[in-house]
């Protein structure tokens, strides 16, 4: 790293971790390892301001170090938007390497104008081992194509450098993963801990370019390589990992209050919920409405519930289950009788209708403050017995939740399994939670405290009937309390 540039690469090392561009969790590698950090480049596209910041600072990066190749060449796919506008902005000819070589016409790997002889340096987003920057290493050599040098974005530190350098490919990078962690730490976005365990992963897990490891053994075990699993992790760390401010507040309050319970104050008369939010107000994090069930709503409704959130310590969650387009669920968010945006801290929403369901919510908010007040659950699984969702769905829901756009609002995922996301700052909300595990007559299936949080992975584990049915409905939350908060204090010891 060039110290000329430091503090345009630090400003974009935050502005990585802000979009979701670099990210903390429980990730698996092309090298069939686990990482507790992963970088989405990828996602830079939809930033020009990114864009031309990091293509900034390679054309200024290449022209420091001298690197006068007499073409540039993208490693696929990734870096190569990346490689244009350096071609673009420097009048270097770009080459285009082929991931594989045309099954007819010329059956050229290596697309572009160029002569045996020809020097090339090579531009790619991100290095492990190295493995992708010397297949395009590889392709070039054998059109007799000269490569000495390659930039590129973020280096990982995991051994790529050398193994490149084996190759007699010199590699320089705009930053490190250690540069961004202690960026990230200064910046005040990472805790000191966090910082440690990843370089002590690091240390640990150096990759020989055939995805081996080097020093030998087996370090695909994730216990031993990653810290960084979300369901091992506190709350409290992961708060500091949250993107969503409202996310970042629900995991503090859950630490400082010691309950994970939320509350399906499914009643339809109004007197009742206020009761009930009073009586149980003690033991849990979030009580959640079906405003719609209501038969007497009025404004004086939900200022008595907002003013019973505050006296209690918990947060209002709307479960209106957002699904239509992004115009009308604007407007089914803030107007009409019920002005949930109003008054409810949290709702949810389908993710069936796409990433415009995020983008519908936010737009009935009032600027960047306001979003910052309030947060949307995604549903990607339901508890509902013969429901239509299937894998490719949950993975989707877990793709917009974690966009580099959405992840200020998106607080967490309702969901039913552990492996439905792996992002340490967004929260499980998992319904269905019976002491008795059983079915109602409606297709409802429930499960136990100790199995939605340890074996399924809720943060927050949501009881209806469970406690509204109960003839003590305060003993009764006490209950659900201190069972799910055992669950997750033995669930972080283990
Ligand atoms: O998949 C889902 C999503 C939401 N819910 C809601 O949770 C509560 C559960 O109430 P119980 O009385 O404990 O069954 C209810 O408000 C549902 O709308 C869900 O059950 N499953």
């Amino acid at each position: 790293m060039l110290a000329k540039n430091t503090d345009q690469i630090k400003e974009l090392a935050l502005k990585l971790f802000e979009i979701n561009a670099f990210k903390f969790g429980d990730f698996k590698m092309k090298v069939g390892i686990n990482s507790p950090v992963y970088f989405d480049l990828r996602v830079i596209v939809s930033y020009p301001d990114v864009m031309q910041t990091v293509s900034d600072l390679l054309v200024a990066h290449i022209k420091e170090l001298q690197l006068n190749a007499k073409h540039v060449c993208g490693v696929p796919y990734t870096a190569l938007p990346l490689a244009t506008i350096v071609s673009v902005q420097q009048s270097t000819p770009m080459l285009v390497r082929r991931k594989e070589a045309k099954a007819y016409g010329t059956k050229k790997l290596i697309e572009g104008i160029y002569q045996a002889g020809d020097t090339c340096l090579i531009v790619e987003d991100v290095v492990t081992s190295g493995s992708s920057v010397l297949d395009t290493v590889r392709d070039l050599q054998s059109e007799g194509i000269v490569v000495t040098d390659a930039i590129v974005v973020v280096d990982r530190e995991q051994g790529g450098a050398g193994n490149i350098a084996k190759h007699g490919v010199r590699m320089h990078s705009l930053f490190t993963l250690s540069f961004l962690l202690n960026t990230l730490h200064e910046a005040g976005r990472v805790e000191k801990a966090t910082v440690d365990a990843v370089a002590k992963y690091i240390a640990a897990v150096q990759i020989n370019s055939d995805g081996s490891f080097i020093g030998g053994g087996d370090k695909r075990n994730p216990s031993e390589a990653n810290e960084f699993s979300r369901t091992k992790l506190s709350y409290e760390s992961r708060a500091n990992l949250a993107k969503s401010s409202i996310a970042k507040r629900l995991f503090n309050l859950m630490a400082t209050k010691q309950t994970n319970l939320c509350l399906a104050a499914d009643l339809t008369k109004s007197d009742e919920i206020l009761a009930i939010a009073d009586k149980c107000g003690p033991y849990i994090c979030l009580l959640k409405t079906h405003v719609d069930i209501v038969e007497d709503f009025s404004e004086s409704f939900v200022s008595n519930l907002q003013a019973l959130a505050t006296r209690h310590n918990f947060l209002i969650m709307e479960d209106r289950k957002f699904v239509d387009i992004g115009n009308t669920v604007s407007l089914q968010y803030s107007k009409g009788v019920y002005k949930i945006s109003n008054w409810a801290d949290l709702v949810t929403a389908h993710t069936l209708p796409g990433r415009s369901i995020v983008q519908g919510l936010k737009a009935a908010l009032d600027g960047d403050d306001a979003v910052k007040e309030r947060g949307v659950f995604l549903l990607a699984e339901m508890s509902s017995s013969g429901n239509l969702i299937d894998d490719k769905y949950k993975e989707n829901s877990n793709k917009i939740a974690t966009e580099g756009s959405n992840v200020d609002f998106v607080a967490g995922i309702v969901c039913q399994s552990a492996n439905c996301f792996s992002f340490p700052g967004l929260l499980q909300l998992t319904p269905g939670i019976k002491i008795d595990e059983s079915v109602d007559k409606l297709g409802q299936q429930y499960q136990s405290p100790e199995n939605a949080v340890k074996e399924r992975g809720a943060d927050i584990g949501v009881v209806g009937r469970g406690i509204l049915q109960a003839t003590n409905v305060e003993q009764a939350a006490i209950n659900y309390r201190d069972r799910l908060w055992a669950a997750y204090t033995d669930r972080i010891a283990k």
